[in-house]
């Protein structure tokens, strides 16, 4: 099958494809190209309470399936995933501009959440618990919580969707999409395939469009129970504040700062590699990609040059050229904040190793850039910088490490390379993250809980935790007179 075969420029609601109800619609560009791809509606207020009240009509029939029922809808949404995952994969790397390899990567990974919660809705067990009084049974239920809203990133556009669809299915839930406005034809090609799996219509919806109107819809709403979101902390607040008048179960995958800590003890080649596949992955535009770097004394000068001849050695270019590993930034704006932050750091005396400008190739084509001799008060260590720009920061023990680790508002992801078995669980339990990579770069998976804590966010996706989200414990107590 072909990318264009799911290329589709037309919103799904209630199990139909439509267009804005005043035609309106917004341009999608390939931002390796900058050529415009086609268009997707323009929809607001009035066609999102429309695909609300579809999810809120689908409920009862969704609801009332059995977790295996579900689950076998799931498993052919799943096989179809993977069975397109070349012309998903295509249409994902044309529309954010990520190599074609980690386009398809990001396929499977976002199937692998479909497929896991099919089987994790059949283990959503309550519970019996000892009662307080002899005449009395305490029995606990979980219930999915009801209409679901998702609104998701650009970064990744099938990944962030897959792995909020995944449990809200398993667990009962209806759902009305909102997909960034840069790429929302890849949440698109998956109501094409929840279509062609048999989700029932109304089950599954995506909106695109004014982020204000649409968002402004799923929060005010009550009938939405839920709102899930992956995105930037800013719009994160915004969106809880929002929430709050109708008292909406929120979950909220939010900024990161992740430090990556290399101690003495480490391997420095393993940490070279960890630190390449964290900062670099995504084209450092991932809110778990390392941020700042740590390095100590004694292997400060080994890790940079080495971090340094590898930045420059990736192949950098278009998403669908062969053997490409970086590809170009989602826009414009995103290059001028790395150039932000590169700026600050070098007027403040870091030193310029590899990269450090735009890439030949023209629009938002950025060279992969290290900068050593950073110093923790710079832009780049206190706010995401979301781009190809490692700085490299040099510390002398691990109580300082751990504190510069920790200085920060964000709390998603940190990463340590050492060997000592007693400092990898010293640091392991000091590091303020919801996630820590230990002598790896790579954490992703859908078994294991992925969210933050401070003001990185709320809540867990992936793993056996990840349906509780999505569901209601109710408690019955019975008199057994
Ligand atoms: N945690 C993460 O994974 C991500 C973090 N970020 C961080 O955020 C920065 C900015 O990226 P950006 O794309 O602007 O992220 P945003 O948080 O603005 O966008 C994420 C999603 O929220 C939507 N949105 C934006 N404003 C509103 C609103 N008022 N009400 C409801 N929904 C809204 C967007 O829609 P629309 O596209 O239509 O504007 C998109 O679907 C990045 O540089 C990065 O630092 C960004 C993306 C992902
Ligand atoms: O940047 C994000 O929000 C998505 C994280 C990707 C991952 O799950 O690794």
């Amino acid at each position: 099958m072909d990318y264009t075969h799911f290329l589709r420029q037309q919103c799904y609601i209630n199990g139909k494809w439509c267009d804005a109800d005043n035609g309106a619609t917004i341009n999608v560009s390939d931002p390796g190209k900058g050529k415009v791809l086609g268009t997707a509606p323009n929809m607001g207020q009035v066609e999102t309470e429309r695909a609300i009240d579809a999810a809120e009509a689908a409920l009862p029939a969704w609801r009332a399936k059995t977790a295996g029922e579900r689950a076998k809808i799931m498993r052919r949404f799943f096989d179809l995933m993977i069975a397109n995952q070349d012309a998903l994969g295509e249409l994902l790397s044309r529309e954010q501009g990520k190599p074609f390899s980690e386009a398809k990567g990001e396929i499977a990974y976002s199937a692998s959440f479909i497929e896991w919660f099919a089987e994790e809705g059949k283990r959503a067990y309550g519970e019996v618990v000892p009662s307080h009084a002899a005449d009395r049974r305490i029995v606990t239920l979980k219930q999915g919580i009801g209409v679901v809203a998702a609104i998701t990133p650009w970064n990744f556009p099938s990944a962030m969707i897959g792995r909020k669809l995944g449990p809200a299915l398993a667990a009962g839930c209806t759902m009305v999409l909102k997909p960034a406005s840069a790429t929302p034809y890849s949440a698109l090609a998956l109501a094409v395939l929840a279509d062609e799996a048999g989700v029932p219509a109304g089950v599954f919806n995506v909106v695109t469009g004014s982020a204000r109107a649409i968002g402004g819809e799923l929060t005010r709403n009550p009938k939405v129970r839920k709102l899930t979101f992956t995105g930037s902390t800013e719009i994160g607040v915004q969106l809880l504040r929002e929430c709050a008048d109708t008292v909406k179960k929120v979950s909220m995958e939010l900024g990161g700062n992740a430090p990556f800590i290399v101690f003495d003890d480490a391997d420095v080649e393993a940490a070279v590699e960890g630190a390449i596949v964290s900062k670099f992955r995504n084209c450092g535009q991932t809110c778990v990609c390392t941020n700042r770097f740590y390095v100590q004394d004694a292997v400060y000068d080994e890790f940079v040059t080495k971090l340094a001849a590898r930045a420059k050695a990736m192949p950098i270019g278009y998403g669908m050229d062969e053997g490409v590993v970086i590809g170009p930034l989602i826009d414009m704006a995103a290059v001028e904040k790395v150039e932000e932050h590169l700026e600050d750091a070098l007027s403040g005396g870091a030193t310029l190793l590899t990269g450090g400008k735009r890439h030949t190739l023209g629009g938002s084509f950025y060279e992969p850039t290290v900068v050593a001799n950073v110093k923790a008060d710079m832009k780049l260590a206190r706010e995401e910088t979301f781009g190809p720009l490692a700085g490299v920061i040099r510390f002398k023990d691990e109580a300082e490490a751990i504190a510069l680790a920790n200085d920060t508002e964000f709390g998603l992801a940190a990463y340590f390379y050492a060997r000592d078995l007693g400092r990898v669980w010293r640091v392991a339990e000091a590091l303020g993250a919801g996630i820590v990579g230990i002598n790896t770069g790579l954490i992703s998976t859908e078994v294991a809980p992925f969210g933050g804590v401070k003001q990185s966010g709320l809540g867990r996706e992936g793993s056996r935790h990840g349906i509780d989200d999505y569901m209601e414990i109710k408690y019955l107590c019975m008199g057994i007179l």
